[in-house]
């Protein structure tokens, strides 16, 4: 039985997820601000075989995990974006700039698939990856998430936060359902885009359309295409990259 602790650490969540077997058996979320309670969180499980992260979270996050594993006698492999892993090539002009999540995502994609894929993570950014149909990372978007959105337009204007009762509006007439409409808008519509320049360059739409992240609630009802929701992509993507170090260590 080979067991894996997975973790993402995202940058306002840390999730992770306990495979035995390829099994998920275990998972929970952390706020960062309250990473503090990791501990508390993974208390129950018993030493893995591997633990393996992804992390995009800054270096103070980055640290406490180092220090808790430290602690827990073990040491954690953190992962980075390879030219070429698992089927994947990455085509970013500096293929380690690249955020390990997305990374992982692309990854986990191309496992499922095998073909042509956007693979849109809806998280504190949201990131919108074209991935070929012969497992070319092509390139992709980076854009604020929902919540940051709304944050930043109620920290950079004087619309005042009144009225925790709004919603979508296809003509809104009232500021709330005004901003969270234009944010839907942009988020679906940015995913939208892609599909298209991915079909105006490749002469076909992405045969599929994966989705994920924290974020993904508000917007999944206004998709008028086809997709697949995963509720965390890049865990998945890490067990993969488990299966892929076992298979190359044992060779
Ligand atoms: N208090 C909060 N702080 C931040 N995000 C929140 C909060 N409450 C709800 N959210 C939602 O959770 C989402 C975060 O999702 P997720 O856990 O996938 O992000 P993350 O992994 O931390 O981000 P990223 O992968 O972009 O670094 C945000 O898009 C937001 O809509
Ligand atoms: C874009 C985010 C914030 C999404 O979580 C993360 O993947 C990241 O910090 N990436 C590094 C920059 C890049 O991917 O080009």
């Amino acid at each position: 039985m080979f067991s894996l602790l997975a973790i993402d650490s995202g940058n306002s969540y840390l999730k992770w997820a306990y495979f035995e077997n390829n099994q998920c058996i275990s998972h929970n979320k952390i706020l960062n601000q309250e990473i503090t309670q990791l501990s508390d969180s993974l208390s129950s499980l018993k030493q893995p075989d591997l633990i393996l992260i992804s992390q995009v979270s800054d270096q103070r996050i980055k640290d406490q995990i180092s220090s808790f594993f430290k602690n827990w006698g073990s040491e954690p492999h953190w992962i980075y974006p390879l030219p070429k892993q698992c089927g994947v090539t990455n085509n970013y002009d500096n293929p380690g700039q690249l955020g390990s999540d997305r990374w992982a995502s692309l990854i986990a994609a191309w496992h499922k698939y095998h073909a042509s894929c956007l693979v849109v993570n809806i998280g504190t950014a949201m990131t919108v990856d074209a991935l070929s149909g012969d497992g070319v990372f092509l390139g992709g978007i980076i854009l604020p998430g929902p919540h940051l959105m709304w944050n930043s337009v109620l920290l950079n204007t004087q619309i005042f936060n009144n009225n925790d009762n709004y919603r979508y509006e296809v003509f809104p007439v009232e500021t709330k359902n005004a901003l969270y409409s234009g944010i839907i808008q942009s988020l679906v519509g940015s995913i939208e885009r892609m599909r298209h320049l991915f079909h105006l360059h490749h002469g076909s739409p992405p045969k599929n359309c994966i989705i994920s992240g924290g974020g993904v609630a508000d917007i999944l009802p206004h998709f008028d295409f086809e997709y697949t929701f995963i509720d965390n992509l890049v865990l998945e993507g890490l067990n993969i990259i488990a299966n892929d170090m076992k298979i190359t260590n044992q060779a």
